[in-house]
């Protein structure tokens, strides 16, 4: 009897591993904030048992490739409480990934813009919007600064994103205004915070996690806040449990994205689209006949603009792919297709912006 008690013990201890996620990681060492601190089963001495862990990466998966992310689930072994170390001996499944930044497991993207100081851009907002839109994530679309406008003018704003298929928090981090709904929508979470420098993210961030807030432990709440590299990836620990990531690379989006997905990244060229269908199947909504997306709706003129970003990407990314290949990609009635381009010095002047544009290349190059 009291063998088989026993051995149950046992059973439960081998079949309850140690998981918790990775919250920071500098060269080849992991911070694991641990999923349940103090649990009896896992933590003999728990009333002092640390709430994270200083990590290595066993060399098992290091032989298999596998790599380890920032907000990667993670099973530890051989935890050492008294010295506040352990191994990483396997990561679990991952439900998302971002790869710049390197992120495993984020949930949602927080989209931080000022409604003033400096002025909204629609098209930077459309940009991020789309960039956003792109990883699959949930948006959570954020409008500081609202002590700067007029109770009308913020109206007016709500009354547009709307009409793009967004319904923005407004919220003004120096009067505290609206910051616990953002709280909120963080909770229990994985959350990446993006937007333009000056928008007052820093200033949100210090808001949503009071001093005694990061509980990750003495040395790795430096290691967290301490380095500001653009590769540095930092997960700050909210006290609603969720994990935010400050994401220095995220500030400026390259677009990132193929023309012919572009529309399915706006919600009313989507919202038209589950509705009906252009005529041609790769339409890019341009020019085409019987296109069903072009219209007056107000970001249209923004979906221009990007499809043409979108375009220019491409084209370059074939030139590099294939230097001897002068190609441009054509339309022709909903069909896109490579063209030969002519060669530029013997069939056509060059503009004076892709002389620039060579020079600033040439500059580049010479730098590197
Ligand atoms: N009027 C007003 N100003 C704010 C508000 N929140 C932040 N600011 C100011 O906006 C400026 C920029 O704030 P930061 O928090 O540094 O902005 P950031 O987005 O972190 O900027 P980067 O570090 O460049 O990415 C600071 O001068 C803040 O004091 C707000 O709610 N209202
Ligand atoms: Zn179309």
């Amino acid at each position: 009897m009291n063998d088989l008690h026993n051995s149950e013990i046992q059973l439960i201890e081998d079949t309850s591993p140690l998981v918790g996620t990775v919250v920071a990681v500098q060269a080849n060492y992991y911070w694991v904030r641990l999923d349940a601190p103090g649990s009896e089963l896992t933590t003999p001495s728990a009333p002092s048992a640390p709430s994270a862990l200083l990590c290595t990466r066993r060399a098992r998966l290091k032989k298999l490739g596998q790599q380890v992310m920032v907000g990667d689930r993670v099973v530890i072994e051989e935890p050492d409480w008294a010295g506040g170390r352990g191994a990483i001996g396997e990561v679990l499944p991952r439900q998302s990934q971002l790869d710049r930044p390197a992120i495993a497991n984020a949930q949602q993207i927080l989209l931080v813009f000022a409604l003033a100081e400096p002025d909204l851009d629609p098209y930077q907002l459309s940009k991020f919007l789309v960039k956003a839109e792109s990883t699959g994530l949930e948006i959570c679309l954020c409008l500081n600064k609202s002590d700067l406008l007029s109770t009308q003018q913020i109206h007016n704003w709500r009354d547009r994103l709307n009409h793009w298929g967004y319904q923005p928090l407004f919220i003004s981090v120096h009067q505290g205004v609206g910051v616990d709904r953002v709280s909120q929508r963080l909770q229990a979470k994985i959350t990446v915070i993006a937007g333009p420098s000056g928008v007052g993210k820093s200033s949100l961030i210090n808001m949503l996690i009071p001093e005694a807030g990061l509980r990750v432990g003495e040395v790795s709440g430096k290691l967290l806040r301490g380095r500001h590299t653009t590769r540095h990836v930092e997960l700050f620990e909210l006290p609603t449990r969720g994990l935010l990531a400050d994401t220095p690379g995220f500030n400026q989006p390259d677009l990132d994205c193929t023309p012919e997905e572009l529309a399915s990244y706006f919600p009313e060229a989507k919202q038209r689209l589950a509705v009906a269908s252009c005529q041609f199947s790769d339409c890019l909504h341009r020019d085409e006949p019987n296109c069903v997306v072009r219209g007056d709706w107000e970001r249209y003129q923004h979906y221009l603009g990007l499809l043409e970003e979108a375009i220019a990407d491409r084209e370059q990314l074939a030139r590099q792919a294939n230097p001897e290949s002068n190609v441009k990609l054509k339309t022709k009635r909903g069909k896109s297709q490579y063209e030969p381009k002519l060669e530029t010095k013997k069939y056509r002047r060059q503009s004076r912006r892709t002389q620039q544009q060579s020079l600033q290349e040439l500059y580049r190059e010479a730098e590197e």
